[in-house]
């Protein structure tokens, strides 16, 4: 597990976004699995801004989503697909065939999540995964508490995601209270691994994540086990951890 300190959100999204540059330089097929939050957002920024300016070239990306909220259909504009597309497919020369993120409007969710996992496998899984951290510790939206070993699943969201989230719709009583998540085992199944973290709010749960036990109850603690994580987090996100 490598921690490297940014100074800010702006740092924190550039060093992250070098890391995701140097994939697509590296493999121009590669398979991002991508996240959505407020923490990538920057990332992306970045990452048009690269495209833009003729660095990059997304013509042979492909990308699998995290996660995706169950009900929502993806003219949405509180979706992941809505968020995925605003955020950085429609700024990029990404080819949507070749994006993938769960259908929250399947009627048979367990066909949805067999369906997902397909997808990931059939891709040859995934080269690099962006994550951001919730602030009970899920990834993707494995809530506390979930078995390690699950694949795609239909999650129940935890109260204070539902609440954390609700700032991103304009009725708190809209927020889904259902999504598909990639599970634990489709997220250490990623050959690499980059966390990105910002804000104080943050920065216990950083602590007990990423210093503390390995366990459930903190399901980013996993991480600690993966052999390629990088874990990019800005000073306010690493205040309670003295010694780096
Ligand atoms: O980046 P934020 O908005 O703090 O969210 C943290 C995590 O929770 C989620 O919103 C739930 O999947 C992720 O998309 C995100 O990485």
């Amino acid at each position: 597990m490598k921690i490297f300190k940014a100074k800010d959100y702006k740092d924190m999204s550039r060093k992250a976004a070098n890391i995701i540059s140097a994939q697509i330089i590296m493999k121009p097929g590669c398979v991002l699995g991508l996240a959505t939050g407020s923490s990538p957002i920057g990332t992306y920024q970045q990452l048009i801004e690269w495209y833009e300016k003729g660095d990059l070239d997304f013509a042979e990306v492909k990308s699998v989503n995290l996660d995706e909220y169950k009900g929502l259909s993806r003219d949405n504009d509180q979706s992941y697909y809505y968020f995925m597309n605003h955020n950085l497919f429609k700024h990029v020369n990404i080819n949507l065939d070749n994006t993938y993120i769960p259908d929250g409007t399947a009627k048979d969710s367990a066909a949805e999540c067999d369906r997902y996992n397909k997808v990931i496998q059939s891709l040859g899984g995934v080269d690099l995964q962006l994550l951001g951290l919730g602030h009970n510790g899920h990834i993707g939206f494995n809530e506390p508490g979930q078995a390690f070993e699950k694949e795609t699943h239909l999650v129940e969201l935890a109260e204070s995601t539902i609440e954390a989230n609700s700032r991103l719709f304009e009725n708190p009583d809209d927020v889904p209270r259902y999504a598909y998540t990639m599970g634990i085992k489709n997220i250490m199944q990623a050959r690499k691994i980059v966390v990105i973290i910002s804000g104080e709010e943050k920065a216990e749960i950083v602590k007990e994540a990423f210093f503390g036990p390995v366990t459930p109850q903190v399901p980013a603690s996993i991480l600690q086990m993966h052999n390629d994580v990088t874990i990019i987090c800005d000073e306010a996100a690493l205040s309670k951890v003295d010694f780096i």
